[in-house]
């Protein structure tokens, strides 16, 4: 079943759904406007196959509800959600200008004087949900920042998606099933995470941080994943290409930060967010 050509012959809630703004491993997500009030915000519908069972319903509330509590200017706000038969969806803060991904595919990699501040506020955002909100991403990607006006006119990111990674996996979804595949996110995990998926320290979160840095500061993954072979298997085996040897023109400071914090031993890379910050910063 298309749940595409589902969704637009329907309002979800109190929502009007309206243009589709991408598609994830996990679903679709729509502009929508809400009915009464007028206030423009964007839907996460998930693809479900089947009815979930009242249990895994609540599981899965119980883990999203870890990401609407936070509150920050670089985290993208998750305001509610709401279920209509085996379509669910998550409002989420609109972000007008899209994905880090959509840009630098769009426009190719950005100068280090512009990567470099929308990071510093990234990490400001993961800092804060992994101190005060006691959360770990889990699946930082340039798919999941997204870009919009900051609080004075200016672009910032902020990260989307905070809860869901645990959450899918913790509900045990029978009828959940991903659309996109794993397809781009394999160049954003980092091995200690391959080799236990729990894996769920803030440095995974620091590790992919520094994968999408490098990204858009290059266009590439850090690690090569060659055509034809498993990429998990690349994740176990390559280690990451040092950035200066990408071609783009990365100050050399700067360059150190990124390929240590990249370090697959998380013992010589950044434990914190704030490390890294306060290392990009200074570089
Ligand atoms: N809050 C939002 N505001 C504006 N655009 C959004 C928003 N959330 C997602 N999008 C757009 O929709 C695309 C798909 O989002 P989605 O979160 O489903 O993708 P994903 O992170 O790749 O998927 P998944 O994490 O499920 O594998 C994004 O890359 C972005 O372009």
């Amino acid at each position: 079943m298309d749940t595409h050509t589902d969704v637009r012959r329907r309002r979800l809630g109190d929502w009007i759904v309206g243009q589709e703004l991408g598609r994830g491993g996990m679903g679709t997500v729509y502009a929508a406007v809400h009915e009464e009030s007028g206030r423009h915000r964007a839907l996460k519908v998930i693809s479900c196959d089947a009815e979930p069972s009242p249990e895994e319903a609540a599981r899965f509330d119980r883990e999203i509800r870890i990401g609407m509590s936070l509150r920050h200017p670089h985290v993208v706000r998750m305001e509610s959600s709401g279920r209509e038969g085996r379509l669910w969806y998550l409002v989420m803060e609109r972000c007008e200008a899209g994905s880090l991904a959509d840009r630098v595919r769009e426009r190719g990699p950005l100068p280090a004087s512009r990567a470099v501040p929308l990071f510093l506020g990234v990490l400001d955002g993961l800092s804060y949900a992994h101190t005060a909100g006691g959360a770990v991403h889990r699946d930082i990607k340039p798919q999941n920042l997204l870009l919009t006006a900051g609080e004075d006119g200016t672009e910032v990111a902020k990260i989307a998606d905070f809860g869901l990674a645990k959450a899918y996996e913790t509900a045990g979804l029978s009828g959940l099933t991903r659309t996109g595949g794993f397809a781009g996110t394999a160049g954003f995990v980092p091995r200690a995470q391959l080799i236990d998926f729990k894996y769920a320290k803030p440095y995974v979160d620091v590790w992919a941080t520094a994968a999408s840095l490098y990204f858009t500061l290059t266009g590439r993954t850090p690690r090569d994943f060659p055509p034809g072979r498993d990429p998990w298997l690349t994740v176990a085996r390559a280690s990451p290409v040092p950035v200066a040897e990408r071609g783009a023109t990365v100050p050399r400071a700067l360059a150190a930060v990124v390929d240590q914090a990249l370090d697959d031993d998380p013992a010589r890379g950044f434990a914190t967010a704030d490390r890294l910050r306060d290392a990009l910063r200074d570089a």
